[in-house]
């Protein structure tokens, strides 16, 4: 399943700094957006509290409301460790389990929810996150091998099957191509592709070629300057953010004069 996420008046903070202020966007379901700006406007910040994966730095806290289908993340009550299970996120460096096998990482997000599946349903899983990752065919004859043999494109695949298994609505990918090569950056963005006709998907990325080939919506963030809180600044169709955008800083940073 696949859900819209609604964000209204956010602001973040890392204690007392306001990190990124007051941001409103929706987005839809099955579709990807990507956030893009220069460094230190608050991309990944922002990132982190679509999952409430913010609130785990010490000091990390958000005044504002996101909502997944209606449903705010940040309400009183609401567990955010089955936040994390509807939401869940791929980093900027694979991070596989290194000495588990690669059925296992595939399997360690659903077991870190506690759900026990039985054996053959676990087969059928794995297969089928694996697939999902289009890393099926690469490895289904060393399932029981150690992730970290896989290259950094595989291992990236991987990490996206372990994400996937749990069956989540949104996938959040912090610049997940950043540490790998040309190759398997394609190979990621075809699978980006792929996952959105399932999952919501938002991609923080700093390569511009990379958030006009992969997205539909684009919303470039901006900062004023040290100290100063990342706003949203445009969010539009991809096309119009890279072809026609509506605010001078957008046009600056998208044709390449900073950042
Ligand atoms: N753990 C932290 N503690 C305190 N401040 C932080 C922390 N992480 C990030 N910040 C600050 O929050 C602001 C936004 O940082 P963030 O990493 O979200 O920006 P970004 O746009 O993702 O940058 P980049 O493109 O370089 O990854 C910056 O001023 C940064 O220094």
């Amino acid at each position: 399943m696949s859900k819209r996420i609604d964000v209204k008046d956010l602001n973040v903070y890392y204690s007392s700094f306001l990190a990124v202020e007051d941001i409103s966007i929706n987005i839809e379901a099955k579709s990807v957006t990507a956030f893009i700006g220069p460094s230190g406007c608050g991309k990944s910040t922002f990132l982190r509290t679509l999952n409430r994966m913010h609130e785990v730095i010490p000091g990390g806290r958000v005044e504002g409301e996101v909502l997944l289908d209606g449903d705010n993340l940040y309400e009183a009550g609401v567990d955010p460790v089955n936040v994390r299970s509807q939401i869940g996120m791929v980093f900027q460096r694979p991070n596989p389990f290194p000495t588990m096998s690669i059925k296992d990482n595939v399997l360690a997000g659903v077991k870190l929810n506690n759900r026990r599946i039985p054996r053959s349903d676990a087969e059928e899983l794995v297969e089928k996150s694996l697939r999902g990752a289009n890393l099926w065919n690469e490895v289904k004859d060393r399932l029981d091998k150690p992730g970290s043999g896989l290259s950094g494109g595989q291992q990236q695949r991987l990490c996206i099957a372990r994400t996937i298994a749990v069956k989540p609505d949104v996938i959040l990918m912090d610049e997940p191509c950043s540490a790998l090569d040309p190759i398997s950056t394609l190979a990621i963005e075809d699978l980006i592709n792929e996952l959105k006709s399932d999952y919501t998907v938002v991609i923080v990325t700093h390569n511009m070629q990379q958030a006009a080939r992969v997205s539909d919506k684009t919303a470039f963030f901006n900062i004023a300057g040290t100290g100063k809180p990342g706003k949203l600044i445009e969010y539009a169709e991809t096309a119009t953010i890279f072809s026609n955008p509506s605010v001078k800083a957008t046009e600056d940073y998208v044709s390449g004069r900073f950042g």
